[in-house]
Order: C-alpha cells, then sequence, then structure tokens
C-alpha cells in the first residue's frame, strides 16, 4: 500500500499577531483517515485551510505523494484533491447523479478522465462518466435517489451525496470538514461506517483528513488523530494513545475553564 499521501512540513500561519499555527507537522498516508482535534480556537480550521489554500502560511511546506503542494482552492481538483463543505453545497437545478458527475466532471475538464477510461469521444466520456457516478452513488447506498433533486432529500442524504460528489473526482487526498455537523446519532453512526471505508473505497488508496468536532466520530474513524492546542501539535497517536494522553485531557480541561466548549470529550 503506498504510505506518502499528504505531509505539512513545521507550517506556521500568522494573522496579525496571533499564531494561529506554530510548527505544524503532520502526515495522512494514503489509505488512512487521520483527524485533527483540539479545543475551540485551537488551529483545526486554519489547518484545513492551509491544505485548501485558503490561507498562506508564513513558514513551512505541504508535500503530496511526496511532491511539492501549493495548494490554492480553484485548482484542487487538478492537484488530486476533494473536499466536503460544512455546508452541503450541492447544486439545487441539478439532480444528484448530475451533482456527482460535476465532481467527476472536473476529472474530464483536468485531462484525466481519457487517460482513466482510455476513451476518445466526448459521448463516452459522459457515458462512462455517468456510470462511475452512478457506481459512487451505489458505493455509498444512495443509488436509489440519482434522479432527485437534492433540496427534496433528508438532510443525512443530502450529506452523503456531498461525498459522493468529492469522491467521483477519484481524489488522492479526502478533505472532510465536520461530516458529522447537523446529522442525529444514527446518522453519524451511519457515516463513521461510511469513513472507515473510504480510503479503500478509491481504486487508488487515498488519504483522509477529518476535522470534526464530533468526537465519538473521530474516535471510531481515525486510524491517528493529531490534537492542537493554541496552534501547536501537543499530541499524535491512535484514538486510544490520544484518549489516555493527560496532555489532550490538559488541553481540554483547560478550555473548559476558560469557558469554551470541550468538544464532547468527557474531562
Ligand atoms: N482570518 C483570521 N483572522 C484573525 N484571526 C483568525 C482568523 N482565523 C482564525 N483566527 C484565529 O486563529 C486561531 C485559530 O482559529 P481556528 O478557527 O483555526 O481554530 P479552530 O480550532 O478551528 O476553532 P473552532 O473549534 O472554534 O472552530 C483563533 O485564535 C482564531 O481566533
Amino acid at each position: 500500500m503506498p504510505e506518502e499521501g499528504l505531509a505539512l512540513h513545521h507550517i506556521g500561519v500568522r494573522f496579525g499577531g496571533l499564531t494561529a499555527l506554530d510548527d505544524v507537522s503532520l502526515r495522512v498516508p494514503a489509505g488512512r483517515v487521520v483527524g485533527v482535534i483540539g479545543p475551540n480556537g485551537a488551529g483545526k480550521t486554519t489547518l484545513f485551510n492551509v491544505v485548501c489554500g485558503i490561507v498562506a502560511p508564513v513558514s513551512g511546506s505541504l508535500t503530496l505523494d511526496g511532491r511539492a503542494l501549493r495548494p490554492r482552492p480553484h485548482r484542487l481538483a487538478g492537484l488530486g484533491i476533494a473536499r466536503t463543505l460544512q455546508g452541503i453545497g450541492l447544486f439545487a437545478g441539478l439532480t444528484v447523479l448530475e451533482n456527482v458527475m460535476a465532481g467527476a466532471g472536473r476529472l474530464a475538464r483536468s485531462g484525466f478522465a481519457s487517460a482513466l477510461f482510455g476513451l476518445p469521444g466526448s459521448d463516452r466520456d459522459e457515458r462512462q462518466l455517468r456510470n462511475w457516478a452512478y457506481e459512487v452513488l451505489d458505493g455509498l447506498g444512495i443509488a436509489g435517489h440519482a434522479g432527485a433533486v437534492p433540496g427534496t432529500l433528508p438532510f443525512a442524504v443530502q450529506k452523503r451525496v456531498g461525498l459522493a460528489r468529492a469522491l467521483a473526482a477519484r481524489p488522492r487526498l479526502l478533505l472532510l470538514d465536520e461530516p458529522a455537523g447537523g446529522l442525529a446519532a444514527d446518522d453519524v453512526d451511519e457515516l463513521a461506517a461510511l469513513i472507515r471505508r473510504l480510503p479503500r473505497h478509491a481504486t487508488d488508496p487515498c488519504a483522509v483528513l477529518l476535522v470534526e468536532h464530533h468526537m465519538d466520530l473521530v474516535m471510531s474513524v481515525c486510524d491517528e488523530i493529531v490534537v492542537l492546542d493554541f496552534g501547536r501539535v501537543i499530541a499524535t497517536g491512535d484514538p486510544a494513545e490520544v484518549r489516555d494522553d493527560p496532555a489532550v485531557a490538559d488541553a481540554y480541561l483547560g478550555a473548559a475553564d476558560a469557558g469554551a466548549t470541550v468538544d464532547g470529550m468527557a474531562p
């Protein structure tokens, strides 16, 4: 199994006088799910935004599969990166299938589709993209909704369509931003099962980076967890290691003492 995936090397981010990320290094190997957690204001969103190219670091570098990565928000697909949004972000006027094709369509525009399917003609490309989009929906258990307009579907299904759209681009790196946001407990359990299968869902294993407040989800789906506090990595390990780490408990307790939300991690 390939190991390289995403790596952040000594990333620093400043907003004026505030250091939002300080010497942050982490790896998200291909085929693995890595979660980033931490108390409110720890730097999770900033880290996510660095990987998406929305925030530019003042120091450090990124690599994807060993190559220098300089992400720009409008050209993530061409770099093999897909992300889901905190909201749903689907095209309201398109069907579920068309939305997912739009995700896969970025492949076509970036020239991957012909290479992927070995097909010359645009009609055949479109047919293959349609089949591929359907296959992705099927893999996520929502092919039965292919012809529906997203707004008519339950919120949890719409979130799943957003995930299908990201996966349809066959990313090497999948970024999940608060995927459990707004979901009921049963839906979170189903999502957890789905995320655990994600890295292997793609033809080539992709690296999955998850930023999520829902602690049970993080603990149940991540191979590795990186804990941030005040912009620094204070712990890295598998879920059990992180749960038992006194520095992590201290960080969340400190945040609780300061009146911040502890994100479900019981002190
Ligand atoms: N655009 C910005 N300008 C100035 N300060 C910012 C900006 N974005 C974030 N910050 C600050 O950087 C720090 C890290 O914020 P960030 O949103 O990354 O934390 P977080 O861990 O995602 O928090 P939360 O759990 O509340 O979403 C905070 O102190 C925040 O106030």
